[in-house]
Parts: C-alpha cells; sequence; structure tokens
C-alpha cells in the first residue's frame, strides 16, 4: 500500500495510539507519524521506545501540518484536547478518534473543528486489559471490526480514506449511526466490563473471608471476568459517564433477567433454567455457525469466537 497521509498525528500516546503507529509503520501508510501525550513520563517513554518519528510537547505543536490527527484519549478528555489542538489544524485535514462512546465524543469533539476541516469518528472493536505507551502492538487490529461513524454532511472522500486507513492496518469496517453505535457497545461491551467489575468486586469481598481461595481455584470463567476488570480505570470510568442511558437501559434488563433467574432458582424452577440455557446455548452456537458461512470475522482474538 502507498502512503494514505503525509502526516498523521497521535494525541494520547497508549494501547490504540500504540497500536495505530504500529500497524501504521507495518503497511507503511503514513510518511511521518507525530505523537504528543499529556504526561511528561509517557513523552520520554515513547522517544525512548521509538513509538512515533516524533514526539512534541505540546498537542498543538503535534498536529500542525498533519493530514490526519487521531484522538486517543479517554472519552472525558476529548474536548479538552479538541479544544487546544482546533486552532492549530491545517485546513483540508482530517480529525478522527478511537473513543469507546461516540455520541458525547461527537458532541465534545465537533464545536472545535474549524471550518474546512473533516470530523470522521472511529471506533476500533479490538483491545486488551492493558494500557500505555508500552502496550501497544502491530496486530492489534487484524481481523477485527473497525465502526466508522460518520457525522451528517460528512465528506465522503474523508470518510472513504479513514476507512482505507482501518482496512489496511488489517480490520473490517463498517458505518454506524452514533446512537445505534452507544446501544449496540452498551450490549456487547459496557455493560458486560460492569458485570466483570462486580464479580471480580464480589469475589473479594469473599477472599476477605476465605483468604486466597477464591484466586487459587478460580475457574477460567472466573478468570476471564478479573483479565477484563484489570482494563484501565479512568477509560472506563469516562465510558459509563459518557454512554449513561444506554448502560442504564440494558443494565435495566440485565437485572429484570437475573431476578427472574434468581427466583427460577429460588422456587426450585429446573424448567425455566433449562429453556432459559437451552436458548442462550443456541445464540452462541447461531453466531458460530453465521460467521463459518460467511467467513465473517470474529469477536475475539484469531480464530476463538
Ligand atoms: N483499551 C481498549 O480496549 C480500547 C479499545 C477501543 C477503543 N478504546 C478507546 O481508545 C481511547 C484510548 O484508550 P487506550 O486503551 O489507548 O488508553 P491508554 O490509557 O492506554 O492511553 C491513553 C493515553 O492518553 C493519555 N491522556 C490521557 N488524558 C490526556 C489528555 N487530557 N491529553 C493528552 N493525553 C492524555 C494518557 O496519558 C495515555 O497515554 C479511549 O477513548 C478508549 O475508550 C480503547
Ligand atoms: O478485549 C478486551 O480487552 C476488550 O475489552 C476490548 C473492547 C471490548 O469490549 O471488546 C473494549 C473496549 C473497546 O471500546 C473495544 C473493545
Amino acid at each position: 500500500m502507498s502512503v494514505l497521509y503525509d502526516r498523521v498525528a497521535l494525541i494520547g500516546l497508549g494501547l490504540i495510539a500504540g497500536s495505530m503507529s504500529l500497524a501504521m509503520k507495518r503497511a507503511g501508510l503514513a510518511g511521518e507519524i507525530v505523537g504528543y501525550a499529556r504526561s511528561a513520563e509517557t513523552r520520554e517513554v515513547a522517544r525512548e521506545i521509538g513509538l512515533c518519528d516524533r514526539i512534541e510537547d505540546t498537542a498543538a505543536d503535534a498536529v500542525r501540518g498533519a493530514d490526519l490527527v487521531v484522538l486517543c484519549v479517554p472519552v472525558g478528555a476529548m474536548n479538552a484536547v479538541a479544544a487546544e489542538i482546533g486552532p492549530a489544524l491545517k485546513s483540508g485535514a482530517t480529525v478522527s478518534d478511537v473513543g469507546s462512546v461516540k455520541r458525547a465524543v461527537i458532541e465534545a469533539v465537533a464545536p472545535h473543528i474549524p471550518e474546512g476541516v473533516h470530523f470522521i469518528p472511529a471506533h476500533p472493536l479490538a483491545g486488551t486489559e492493558h494500557s500505555g505507551p508500552r502496550s501497544g502492538f502491530a496486530e492489534l487490529f487484524d481481523e477485527r471490526w473497525c465502526l466508522i461513524v460518520p457525522v451528517d454532511g460528512a465528506d465522503e472522500d474523508a470518510v472513504e480514506r479513514v476507512e482505507t486507513l482501518w482496512r489496511e492496518m488489517g480490520s473490517n469496517t463498517d458505518r454506524m449511526d452514533a446512537d445505534h453505535h452507544d446501544l449496540v457497545l452498551a450490549v456487547t461491551s459496557h455493560a458486560p466490563h460492569l458485570i466483570a467489575y462486580t464479580m471480580v468486586g464480589v469475589a473479594d469481598d469473599l477472599g476477605r473471608v476465605t483468604g486466597s481461595e477464591v484466586i487459587k481455584y478460580s475457574a477460567a470463567g472466573f478468570r476471564d471476568f478479573t483479565r477484563i476488570a484489570a482494563s484501565d480505570p479512568t477509560m472506563w470510568r469516562d465510558v459509563f459517564l459518557n454512554n449513561k442511558d444506554a448502560t442504564l437501559e440494558i443494565l435495566g434488563r440485565f437485572t429484570e433477567e437475573l431476578f427472574a433467574l434468581q427466583r427460577a432458582i429460588r422456587t426450585g424452577d429446573g424448567e425455566h433454567l433449562h429453556d432459559y440455557f437451552t436458548r442462550t446455548r443456541a445464540i452462541r452456537r447461531g453466531i458460530i455457525e453465521a460467521r463459518q458461512d460467511t467467513d465473517a470475522p470474529d469477536f475475539g482474538r484469531g480464530k476463538r469466537v
């Protein structure tokens, strides 16, 4: 692939920006990659490991002359960063972001984008529980989805170029409306994270009673919960505070179902439990069969679904 953007600026140098830099280098997509992070320590690490071609000490200096600027900071920091870079953006440039929530990010960023600059929000559905400048790797986006969320009146060429960038970094892309994105992600990512955080908290409370047993004998299912619950606290605080309505809607439904299952256990209603688990098993099997038919990429790393 030839160079897509002569100069790319990455703001916030953590897991996603680091992986983007390495994936762009792998495919030769950027003439130059410039980086900026708020803390001097992160900038120092990024320089030391050669994460970008150049690291600047202010966000405005990093975006000056850039053809593509990608905001890779926690969702709650998007507004302040956009305000800082707005006046320094080059006419004709594209600003994108990788935030896990889309409606709130659009509302936070769009007012700071000057006339003549394109704003094309995006969200790669790929991550790990690790964060910071040393956590990125070039393969993170391979065979994963990246959702592109164009705002009303978005320039089609600019949208297509961002789609090409993600495809060349290894992802499959789809377009989605911001509100729909936030509801879908509340089901598939946000509520599951909150449930994992809760379950690990419950186990921790129990652990105080039973010593180290909870960890020592933890089965694979619980270990998966602990992996998810080790994710970055700032990132997830911001996700929940910025996708309130959709997350609360899904958690409300979750609680209703949980109460129904709780009641079935208490009253010994085995038929209810069996029917419920049969239905959920069929859903999982249906997903796997559909994927084999369409050869679509899976939700998990590699071929694990
Ligand atoms: N981790 C995931 O699984 C994942 C997946 C997809 C999208 N996202 C989204 O990507 C974004 C970045 O996540 P990450 O996992 O790379 O996080 P990270 O914690 O690894 O990196 C975030 C970086 O932003 C910097 N930062 C924080 N506030 C800043 C500010 N005000 N100005 C400048 N820099 C600032 C931090 O120092 C850090 O370098 C978030 O919006 C997150 O919702 C994360
Ligand atoms: O695999 C993980 O660790 C993730 O949690 C990644 C995950 C997800 O829920 O799938 C987390 C947040 C993102 O916005 C996108 C992807």
